[in-house]
């Protein structure tokens, strides 16, 4: 199998070459040149499979140009016990008779991004091997609080690696940006940006396609690559989880063979509803994908009018990871839906760059509808809808989770449809401890408490522990300090490679 660019401009390549590059050199995101299949004999047999089988099932899939051995080697390192507190890796729950939560946050950062970034560090080194590549990788990473960290922590001390980390100085919650602050490694580097999500992930998009940034770490032995999900070894190992939560539901005997499903999806850059919608396409018997978003709601009223305008203004809510107006993944979806009319992707992401919105065509936003639904949930309601889980179901969620929970509440609402849905549960409650414990204890109790403090409080009013990878961390020495412009990011980007800072 190859990959080729969304934008039509790039030589295809190989999944090693696609994982390697991150991001098409003509500035697309890489798609697979053919669609792969599983048949429903395949996803009954998964049923009794572990969560690693089923991931080296996907894997293989689409990662032809890997041998079966590497990516078993990737995919045991990745989801082992010593990373994962549960032995599922990603458990399911059940709320009631329709509604399920898939926990994606049992890994060493407590976010959704440790499924794809525990096993993006052992693809990449093999497929720098592949491509006879000898230069190192320097990989970018833009964040809005999650990624960051997981990519950092998946990176750290791997050989021939360096990792630079942005994120929006006021952007994140105060974990988040104490996680990535005392990161250790020899090969890390944290960097604040005085701006938003956008204007970061703009600033790491335009170092990857400036040649001259290129020409000038190439001369000192790098090569830049990505660890967000533009790059489709972040997306396929996401691909997988959907797969096991269908699985899940089979071998538990809550669903029939063959019978569909929702899953909602709170939804920032795309790349984890993406992953679920490529799912579909690969025969997963999925009904709707319901995309929730939080008050920064461009995807809700693109999929509702087809018009995607990022003109409007940004607002900082208490999921932060999803306070995105830019959300690169689209890209590929308009690829997909269109079947694969480069020419068009390249007029809408020029329109986007140039004028900030484009408008899809009918036919094109039929199709889009025909697999999407979405609605979005502002801070009140995501406050109230951790609160009233937590009464109605004793299940503690995060604000991002909540925002899926207030979604899919609205989506049944409005489609009456009892189908068994799963929500996609993004990160551990105690990453936005002062808001859930808010929600659930009231302002009373966490008021005058620094968000240390309410890990403990939060934790012992629920009974639930507090993640290892959270504990103790505002006793951890702070090792990265830089903050910067986004007009810097250039300049930062080449003085931390070349060790001039
Ligand atoms: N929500 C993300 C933003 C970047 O998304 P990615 O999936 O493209 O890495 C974050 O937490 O950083």
């Amino acid at each position: 199998m190859l990959y080729q660019s969304t934008r039509g401009n790039s030589q295809p390549v190989s999944a090693a070459g696609a994982i390697k590059l991150g991001i098409a050199p003509d500035g697309g995101l890489f798609v697979p040149d053919r669609p792969v299949y599983v048949t429903a004999g395949e996803l009954a047999l998964m049923a009794g499979m572990t969560y690693q089988e089923r991931a080296a099932s996907i894997l293989q899939l689409f990662l032809t140009d890997f041998t079966s051995g590497e990516i078993r080697e990737c995919v045991q390192g990745a989801y082992d016990r010593e990373k994962f507190d549960v032995p599922e890796i990603a458990p399911l729950q059940k709320l009631d008779e329709h509604l399920y939560v898939l926990e994606l946050w049992h890994g060493p950062t407590c976010a959704f991004k440790d499924m794809a970034l525990q096993i993006l560090p052992r693809l990449l080194p093999r497929a720098v091997k592949k491509t006879g590549e000898d230069r190192e990788i320097a990989i970018l990473v833009a964040t809005s609080g999650d990624t960051g960290k997981a990519a950092l922590e998946g990176f750290r001390d791997v050989p021939g690696t360096h990792i630079i980390v942005f994120f929006p100085a006021r952007g994140v919650s105060e974990v988040q940006r104490l996680q990535m602050i005392t990161q250790e490694g020899r090969n890390v580097h944290v960097v604040a940006v005085e701006g938003n999500f956008d204007q970061t992930q703009s600033g790491v998009k335009a170092i990857f396609t400036d040649s001259a940034v290129n020409a000038a770490v190439d001369r000192r032995g790098y090569r830049f690559s990505s660890a967000n999900s533009i790059n489709w070894g972040r997306l396929v190992p996401q691909i997988v989880y959907y797969f096991s939560a269908y699985a899940d539901l089979l071998a538990k005997g809550e669903i029939a063979s063959g019978e569909t499903v929702n899953f909602v999806v709170p939804t920032g850059n795309f790349g984890n509803i993406l992953a679920a919608f490529y799912a579909r396409q690969m025969g997963l018997p999925v009904k709707r994908l319901i995309c929730a978003a939080n008050r920064n709601n461009v995807l809700t009223d693109f999929i509702r009018t087809g018009t995607y305008d990022r003109t409007r203004e940004f607002y900082r809510t208490i999921s932060p990871s999803m306070d995105i107006l830019i959300s690169s993944n689209l890209e590929r979806l308009l690829y997909e839906v269109t079947g694969g009319d480069a020419a068009r992707v390249r007029e809408w992401m020029g329109a986007l760059q140039t004028a900030g919105r484009y408008q899809v065509d009918g036919e094109t936003l039929e199709k889009i509808q025909a697999v999407f639904w979405s609605d979005f949930a502002g801070d009140p309601a995501t406050m109230e809808t951790i609160r009233n889980t937590y009464r109605q179901y004793g299940y503690l969620m995060d604000t991002h989770t909540a925002v899926g929970k207030y979604v899919y509440d609205r989506y049944v609402e409005a489609t009456r449809d009892t189908s068994k849905t799963v929500i996609a549960s993004t990160a551990s409650p105690f990453k936005f401890n002062q808001s859930v414990a808010t929600a659930i204890l009231g302002e009373e109790a966490v008021r005058g408490k620094g968000e240390f403090e309410l890990l403990e409080t939060l934790s012992r009013a629920t009974g639930l522990p507090i993640p290892k990878g959270l504990k103790d961390l505002d006793k951890k020495p702070v090792r990265h300090t830089l903050t910067v412009a986004p007009e810097e990011m250039k300049r930062v980007v080449q003085e931390l490679l070349t060790g001039r800072n």
